[in-house]
């Protein structure tokens, strides 16, 4: 089920990724609409990381293409921000989360020029929004994955980018965290942005996301929620994997998606 959308943010075109001659992404051809708040979903090893990776051109594509906003990569970069999973960034670099925070502005400053009053007030707000303004000069290291989450989610606030990509930005965090970034992430799609997820949790998918990415090496689908997260598509995506969850049906009903707040 793969559904191709009128003017499509992203565009990727039989995209082909192999690591060591070993195929791990397989043909993938999809577009996606602005304004979505797209899950990318499937079980470890499917290679949802390998896709956002290779979209940004971070890892090499054996063949195809992409497009963003209907340009090259290199000429979209500047309305793309891409935020890696906690785990592979160094903590201990010596940083405040101010100074990540002001990372976020150098693309808009251009070559050798320093952060201004305005971009310090950008940053600040990015703090504040992910409420973390009381922490603005502590050390990377000296705060909680949690926070850390947060503070990488407003680097990528402060670059106003129009694409995001995020790599698990819910691992590690605490209940009202993921409630805070999942409220930001809405908001920042109802301004017409377009927010792309790996996401591990089958349970949330259905309320979190209008866009879903189902993925195993091939892609299984990729369209609204209500279309993508099927039964059937759920369990050609994780095979007899799937008997691990307490009950797909059971899931799949649950997740008749009314819940899903706006
Ligand atoms: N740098 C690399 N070199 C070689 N193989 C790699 C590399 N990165 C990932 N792989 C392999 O590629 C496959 C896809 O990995 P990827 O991290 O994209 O999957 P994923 O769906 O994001 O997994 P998870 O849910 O476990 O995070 C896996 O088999 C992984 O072992």
């Amino acid at each position: 089920m793969i559904q191709h959308v009128e003017n499509p943010v992203l565009e990727i075109h039989d995209l082909t990724v192999t690591y060591n001659k070993k195929p791990v992404l397989w043909g993938i051809d999809l577009t996606l609409p602005a304004g979505s708040l797209v899950g990318i979903i499937g079980p470890n090893g499917a290679g949802k990381s390998t896709l956002i990776k290779s979209v940004m051109g971070l890892v090499p594509s054996g063949s195809g293409y992409v497009r963003v906003f209907d340009k090259t990569l290199d000429e979209s970069r500047g309305r793309i921000s891409y935020v890696p999973q906690r785990e592979s960034v160094d903590w201990d670099f010596p940083a405040s989360a101010l100074d990540i925070v002001l990372m976020g502005r150098y693309g808009k400053l251009g070559l050798f020029k320093r952060p201004r009053k305005a971009d310090y007030e950008v940053a600040e707000d990015c703090l504040r929004k992910v409420g973390m303004e009381g922490f603005k000069n502590r050390q990377i290291s000296q705060l909680s994955g949690g926070q850390q989450q947060r503070v990488f989610l407003a680097r990528a606030l402060a670059q106003e980018a129009d694409l995001y990509f995020m790599d698990e930005p819910f691992a590690g965090v605490d209940a009202s965290t993921e409630k805070a970034i999942i409220q930001l992430l809405r908001e920042m799609t109802q301004k017409g942005k377009t927010v792309i997820v790996v996401h591990h949790d089958l349970q949330s998918a259905t309320k979190y996301f209008n866009w879903i990415i189902l993925l195993n090496m091939r892609l299984v689908a990729s369209g609204p929620v209500e279309t993508a997260f099927t039964e059937a598509l759920l369990q050609e995506t994780y095979g007899g994997k799937l008997t691990l969850l307490s009950d797909v049906s059971d899931l799949v009903q649950k997740n008749q998606f009314p819940s899903r707040e706006k």
